[in-house]
């Protein structure tokens, strides 16, 4: 007798499609932090008015002129030490790259619930790459109204295709190419950002490990319908532990970011990716470039993916410390040194104490 696949993980999709009205009780949030959430269309509709991410044109660095390339490196300077997180046009990937990822993503996620359980994750026993949804991990047994799909897309030879999704037939090869050129992207952010700290322009990418060592973890996440998006958070708010972060989404909007004592909800911009500065970074620039609190909504009308891949440095190897050169008398380092593995450990830690209360 054939045997169907059944996960011992809640999975979202199933849920939505279940056809219920309520969404159970470990998808509501608390109600301080209801007051400000909402559904993501009404919520983009608000933030028409009032302070918006930047947009940063990246043009300008590749230009030979000194001054544009001088220009742009403020601008991204600016973007990086106001908000933390800026929308990048002329980033260099072409559009049609970005099209045939955004397909092989909503591919997998259109495959049977059954098909897509095969390449399940197992967090217990450490496998973290593969088809997920978050585990209660506090007391409150607090979940997110999303499924996600997490690997490791570069540097090549340390990817395992083994677990990457074989259908559609050509994810591999799009999201392999995807990697490659994001990561040329990563290099000229890294390389702005240096100069922005009046440092030499390799400095931060061979602080974070350089071409090696420094890995692009992809995690697509897939909010689907929810009938209560009043209540639940598909994403709650958290900084990225990354160095850099870059997301993209199928034009739905969700994510909010939490600037000036308010949150402000993402527009969906043409032909940007969007770049958050993560803690590493905030790290080594001793605070002036801003890991910004940010967070994903969810909506009533159209399911929302988005592809965020995360630049980390190796887990171990690296002590992150605020960089010499950006410390002085007057500016001593906020943060003590500690490896990622170590920061991330920390941020669990005060997390399970209860110490990051969000603001509404
Ligand atoms: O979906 C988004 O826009 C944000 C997702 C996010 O913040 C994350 O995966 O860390
Ligand atoms: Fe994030």
């Amino acid at each position: 007798m054939a045997t169907k696949v059944v996960s011992a993980v809640p999975r979202v999709e199933i849920l939505a499609r279940s056809g219920i009205n309520e969404i159970p009780t470990e998808y509501i949030r608390p109600e301080s932090e209801r007051l400000s959430v909402g559904d993501a269309f009404e919520e983009v509709r608000k933030t028409a008015e009032g302070p918006q991410i930047p947009v940063v044109d990246l043009q300008g660095f590749d230009s030979p002129d000194e001054a544009v390339r001088l220009a742009c490196v403020e601008e991204v300077k600016k973007a990086a030490s106001d908000w933390g997180v800026m929308h990048i046009v002329n980033h260099g990937i072409s559009l049609e790259l970005i099209e045939q990822l955004r397909r092989v993503g909503k591919e997998f996620f259109d495959l049977p619930i059954e098909q897509k359980e095969q390449y399940a994750n197992d967090q217990s026993s450490g496998k973290i790459q593969g088809y997920g949804s978050k585990l209660a991990n506090n007391a409150s047994g607090q979940l997110e109204w999303e499924d996600y799909f997490f690997h490791l897309i570069f540097p090549e030879e340390k990817t395992d295709l083994s677990i990457w999704p074989k259908q559609p037939s050509d994810y591999i090869e799009v999201t392999k190419e995807f990697g490659k050129q994001l990561r040329v992207v990563v290099t000229k952010m890294l390389q702005a950002l240096s100069l922005g700290l009046g440092l030499k322009e390799g400095k931060l990418e061979e602080e974070l490990g350089g071409m090696e060592d420094l890995l692009l973890q992809m995690k697509i996440n897939y909010y689907p319908i929810c009938p209560q998006p009043e209540l639940a958070l598909g994403v709650e708010a958290h900084t990225d532990v990354s160095a850099l972060s870059f997301i993209l989404h199928n034009m739905v909007p969700g994510l909010q970011v939490y600037y000036g004592g308010k949150w402000v909800t993402a527009k969906c911009v043409p032909d940007t990716i969007i770049m958050h500065v993560g803690d590493c970074l905030e790290i080594l620039s001793n605070g002036l470039y801003k890991s910004i609190l940010h967070r994903g909504l969810v909506n009533k009308e159209k399911v929302r993916i988005s592809w965020a891949v995360f630049c980390e440095p190796p887990k171990d190897r690296i002590v992150l410390t605020p960089l010499q050169d950006v410390v002085s008398d007057d500016n001593p380092p906020k943060f003590p040194p500690r490896t990622f593995d170590q920061h991330i450990q920390h941020k669990l830690f005060r997390k399970s104490q209860g110490e990051f209360n969000t603001p509404n």
